[in-house]
């Protein structure tokens, strides 16, 4: 049963939304005129569209923003995650919101326009969530036209025909193609850098070598670590081991990513497994990062009904009993039944107690499935980074290499 569009305006309905199944949502367009297909998700975070909508794990999926007032701080060229955005589309509740926000350089639908990103507005996103809630993410595809003369049937098997994200690997549609180094830190208020407003300060003397693999990264992980005095090389995620050790890294970085770990695993996890095979080099994985390590130890990853994606997750740290409330973005999670012994759970989400994290025991390697980098998000998790960076502190006083 088609569903009417919910927004203020008057205009004839000029975007929609159809699922593999046929559930048809009428709305109206934002953005580019086009047509996008991918897994509709929803994300519970109430600030931080931008950085949501440039996150590249995002590939392949269209993004339901379940807060309404989407548009309220503008864009600007700085609070991106990755410099293309990976999302296939957006799904609002309410027009974009006119925007007010003294670092708002331009109108988000400009904006996606500028990338060719489709969305559409107007929709009952509740509705949309439920739906999601209760029957998993589906299949769908997006359309904006301004004649709104749909062809439903063609939308529908568009979406039918989409293959989906079981065992799809995008990370290598998103990685760099070369490596490059990182200097940039996190955006602070009132720093002499960026518009003279604000901007990312640099560190000056670096005191950790770190290699970063890219399966996806988000900026504002390399950010956190530039703030935490490292030297960051970033490199694509077919590197090898060889390639990894010659940058004779303090410790190595897994990256966040899109997509089907396993479908990633058949060049990472040999590199994953050739690192392992280095007792005292500190590993920390974040996300499909954090995926692809339980691989490589051995484990299995499987996908969930609707995934996790918001900004107010609570997860339990077991080693410290203390909650956290996170930003998360995956669809796939780890089976923590699956972890060989030694291997030991670290996180649990207490939304669904679902596996958050793992750590080798007697070893500085470690991984979580939620995102400490933020952006968006609460920042309570941070203590991951300098947990990180103490392993690489202990190892250089033992004089490890
Ligand atoms: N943010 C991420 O790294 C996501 C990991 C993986 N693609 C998943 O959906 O579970």
């Amino acid at each position: 049963m088609p569903v009417q569009p919910t927004a203020t305006k008057t205009r004839e309905p000029d975007g929609i939304l159809v699922l593999a199944d046929g559930t048809v949502f009428r709305g109206y367009g934002v953005g580019a005129e086009g047509e996008a297909v991918g897994e509709i998700v929803f994300n519970t975070a109430m600030t931080g569209y931008q950085e949501i909508l440039t996150d590249p794990s995002y590939a392949g999926q269209i993004i339901t923003f379940t807060f309404p007032h989407i548009g309220n701080v503008g864009t600007n060229e700085e609070d991106i995650e990755t410099a293309t955005p990976a999302a296939r589309g957006l799904v609002i509740r309410a027009d974009i919101t006119e925007p007010a926000n003294y670092r708002a350089s331009r109108h988000l639908d400009a904006w996606l326009r500028s990338y060719n990103l489709v969305g559409i507005s107007g929709l009952d996103t509740r509705a949309l969530t439920r739906r999601i809630r209760d029957a998993g993410a589906p299949n769908g595809v997006i359309a904006h036209r301004a004649d709104g003369a749909f062809d439903v049937e063609a939308l529908r098997r568009k979406a039918a025909d989409w293959p989906g994200l079981v065992g799809m690997d995008l990370a290598k549609e998103v990685t760099c193609r070369q490596s490059y180094g990182w200097e940039e830190g996190v955006w602070r208020p009132g720093q002499p850098n960026g518009q003279g407003y604000g901007g990312r300060p640099q560190t000056d003397a670096p005191a950790f070598r770190v290699v970063a693999m890219d399966f996806g990264i988000k900026r504002n992980i390399l950010r956190n670590l530039t703030n935490l005095n490292c030297a960051v090389t970033v490199v694509p995620a077919d590197a090898s081991a060889e390639d990894i050790l010659r940058h004779e890294p303090d410790g190595v970085f897994l990256s966040n990513g899109p997509g089907d770990p396993e479908a990633t695993g058949a060049y990472a996890i040999p590199t994953l497994k050739a690192l392992l095979d280095k007792p005292d080099l500190p590993l920390f994985g974040i996300c499909l990062g954090h995926q692809m390590l339980a691989l490589a130890l051995g484990a299995r990853t499987a996908k969930m009904h609707h995934g996790h994606h918001g900004a107010n997750h609570p997860v339990k740290d077991l080693l410290t009993g203390r909650v956290e409330i996170t930003s998360q973005n995956h669809g796939f999670v780890v089976d923590e039944k699956s972890l060989p012994a030694g291997i030991v759970p670290s996180h649990v989400s207490l939304f669904d107690g679902s596996n958050e994290g793992l750590r080798v025991e007697g070893r500085p390697v470690f991984s979580v499935q939620y995102h400490p980098e933020a952006s968006p998000g609460p920042r309570d998790s941070h203590y991951l980074f300098e947990r990180f960076v103490d392993a690489m502190s202990e190892r250089k006083k033992k004089g490890g290499a």
